[in-house]
């Protein structure tokens, strides 16, 4: 291996749970409006199940459209200038925005210490790294919690916009990242704690996908396309 491509949220920072309480958030206050109006049974978002399944790891419009298709529910895409409060895919993904930067600036963001000292050990063992998310929150979340120069290269919802690349669970983002780091991806690993970010690790063909387990879904990680599953990088440090 000659590089190590890291997924953010819930790889290196705590914020997975941080954007599966504001999807809950949103998609409850959206399934309750929505029940009173038109006399369905309100199921909430089941920030558990429904956020690994449907919206973890994916680009924020792909997540709303993924959840809502479980429940039947079709809307239409709107634009992305569309304000918080429009019925669409794109009103309920910039009220979710919202809401997940309120959260951020109001409760402040924590890394996994682990894995920043994994990133150190991989650096200093001549290692390039860069940040493969599919969070347009990316370059904050880097800033906040002052690990952006640990990373040669970040390629983010962003960045994917602005390229047309298709989000996770398609490869393109990390092949992007390798790219980046004028790297094959036979020759890099992704590290990946969503079931759509290691399918698109193993979608690209990448060296070596490392599955982290942060909520007991070791079996789908390895499923969908993780060779190896830990629970914390420092499981990898204390091997190498
Ligand atoms: O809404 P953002 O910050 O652009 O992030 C998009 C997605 O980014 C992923 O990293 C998260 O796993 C998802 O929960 C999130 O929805």
């Amino acid at each position: 291996m000659r590089a190590c491509l890291f997924d953010l949220d819930g790889v290196l920072t705590q914020t997975a749970k941080v954007h599966a309480a504001a999807w809950k958030e949103t998609f409850d206050a959206y399934l309750r409006d929505r029940a009173e109006r038109t006399g369905e049974a309100f199921v909430p978002f089941d920030a558990a199940d429904d956020y690994d399944e449907y919206v973890d790891g994916k680009p924020r419009a792909d997540g709303t459209a993924s959840f809502l298709a479980s429940r039947g529910i079709e809307l239409p895409a709107g634009s992305p200038g569309d304000p918080p409060d429009a019925e669409t895919v794109n009103g309920l993904s910039n009220r979710k925005n919202e809401v997940v930067q309120r959260r951020i600036r109001e409760d402040g963001v924590e890394v996994y210490s682990s894995s920043i000292a994994f990133v150190e050990a991989a650096r200093a063992a001549g290692l390039r790294t860069a940040v493969v998310s599919s969070s347009a929150n990316t370059a904050e979340v880097l800033r906040v919690t002052g690990i952006e120069n640990l990373f040669e290269a970040r390629i983010d919802g962003v960045v994917a916009r602005e390229r047309h690349l298709p989000g996770k669970p398609a490869p393109d983002t990390f092949l992007a990242g390798a790219a980046a780091l004028d790297v094959a991806p036979e020759h890099a690993a992704v590290f990946e704690d969503a079931l759509a970010g290691v399918a698109a690790g193993h979608a690209g063909r990448f060296g070596h996908v490392v599955g982290v387990d942060r909520v007991g879904q070791a079996d789908a990680l390895k499923e969908h396309g993780a060779d190896v599953v830990v629970q914390d990088l420092s499981e990898l440090l204390e091997e190498a």
